[in-house]
Parts: C-alpha cells; structure tokens; sequence
C-alpha cells in the first residue's frame, strides 16, 4: 500500500521554484531520508506535504485520497505527522501534558482517552523517566526525543522527521538513532530531511536528493551516495 505519492508536484516563491515537478512514492512501512543543499526546498517540501504550503501545480495522495488542496489540520487529522528543526514544545507544561495536548488535537479526542497511548509512547521515545518535568527543563536530546513524542501522539500513519539529529554530539545522535529504529521497526512509515547523513543511512531504505528543488536521484542510499552527480552536488566534490 502506498502512502504517500506526490505527482508533478511545484511551488514557486515569486519567481523562484523551490519545488520543481516532483514525483515520488513511499509505500507503507518504509523509511525514505530526503538530503540536498541548503536551500534545495526540502523544507517546502515537507510543507506540500503538511499542508502548510499548497501546491501550485501537481498532486499530493495520501492514504489514497487527493489532499493537494486540503488544509494542514485536517492532513493531521487523517495521519500526517511532523517534528520541526527547531523543538516548539509548549515549556511551561510537562512532558506528558505535551503529548496529551498534541494528541487530543491530532486525533481529536478528550484527553482522557489518549492517555494510554501516550504513556506507551513515552515509553517507544525513551521519556519515561521525564514524564512529569517541564519540557523547559529537558537537555537537547530529550527536546529532540520530546518532538517527535508529540509527532507520534497525533497518531500519524506517516511521520515527517526535519533535521532531527543536529547539534547533538555523536553518542547523543546514536542514542536518537537507536529511538528512531525502534519506531520504523515498529511500523511507522517515516519521511527523514536529514544533514547528518550517517545518522540517516542507517535507518532509511531509500535516499531522495533534491537540488535546486529537482530530484535528481533516487533509490538505495549506497547507490546514491556512490553517484557521481550527488558526489559533485551534494558533497561539493570534484570528480
Ligand atoms: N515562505 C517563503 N517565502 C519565500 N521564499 C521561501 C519561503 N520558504 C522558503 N523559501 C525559499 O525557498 C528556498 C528553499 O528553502 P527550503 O527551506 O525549502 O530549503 P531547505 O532545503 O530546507 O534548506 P535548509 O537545508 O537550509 O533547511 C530558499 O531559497 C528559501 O529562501
């Protein structure tokens, strides 16, 4: 079954297209990582996918059902779930209380009645053991493990990580890794912008380039990453 299909999809800022005819699918289950440049519109990208931005040309499928022109909370309604770069917790509430707050809005129901399935995430994210302190007090990683908690509990059938390892040092970053394995083994079908590209290979089965807001490559991340053009525009080498 496929989850998500973007078909010919483009967005122009004025006249600059930061998303250019881009096509592509991610059946369920798989972990798919997006890598390119800064400013390659991966970013945009995901925002085609939320909702938060609308295409101007092509189409977005999710779950089967055309959602190129529905808006960003009912997309989280029907199980698009996103962590940002930049953790956005609410820091006056708890750790549990952020995740009941994103779940009875996500799932759109009383808190009461997501009460277990958070604990249970709490749990999948390793944040068990911070469940009642202040999501102002936690060190970085537990924000980053706190984001994605909150993505979780909307009760996504697709999860969109951006950017989730960085400024982590490295043992921080396998411990992420580690939490982020354990919820694709699980099931979870994950879309991954990542800059940290060992941390990405070793989790996704598939690696998307984008460059000037073009795919321009796509397959299994050894492949890519062995790729001339992703060598010469990705990694800025000359070859
Ligand atoms: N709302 C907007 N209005 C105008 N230009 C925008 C907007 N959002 C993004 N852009 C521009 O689109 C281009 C792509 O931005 P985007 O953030 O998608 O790239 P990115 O690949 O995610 O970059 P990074 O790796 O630095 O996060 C950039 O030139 C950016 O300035």
């Amino acid at each position: 079954m496929t989850v998500l299909e973007l078909t010919n999809v483009s967005k122009s800022f004025g006249a600059l297209k930061v998303t250019d005819d881009v096509s592509f699918a991610v059946p369920k289950g798989q972990a798919l990582g997006i890598i390119g440049p800064n400013g390659a519109g991966k970013s945009t990208l995901f925002n085609l996918i939320t909702g938060n931005y609308l295409a101007d040309a092509g189409t977005v499928t999710f779950l089967g059902q055309d959602v190129t022109r529905v808006p960003a909370m009912t997309r989280v309604r029907m199980g698009v779930g996103r962590s940002f770069q930049i953790p956005q917790p609410f820091e006056g509430l708890t750790v549990f209380e952020n995740l009941l707050t994103a779940a009875a809005f996500g799932q759109g129901k009383r808190e009461a009645e997501v009460e277990a399935g958070c604990a249970a995430i709490l749990r999948d994210t390793e944040l068990l053991r911070r469940a009642n302190d202040l999501a102002g007090s936690l060190s970085l990683l537990d924000r980053k493990r706190l984001e994605m908690a909150r993505a979780m509990a909307t009760g996504p059938e697709l999860l969109l990580l951006d950017e989730i390892a960085g400024g982590l040092t490295e043992g921080e970053c396998q411990a992420l890794v580690a939490t982020i394995k354990a919820l694709h083994t699980k099931g979870t079908t994950i879309i991954w912008i990542e800059h940290v590209l060992h941390a990405l290979t070793s989790v996704v089965e598939r690696l998307l380039v984008l460059d000037f807001g073009k795919v321009i490559g796509i397959g299994a991340p050894a492949e890519i990453m062995a790729s001339r053009q992703v060598q010469e525009i990705y990694l800025g080498l000359e070859v």
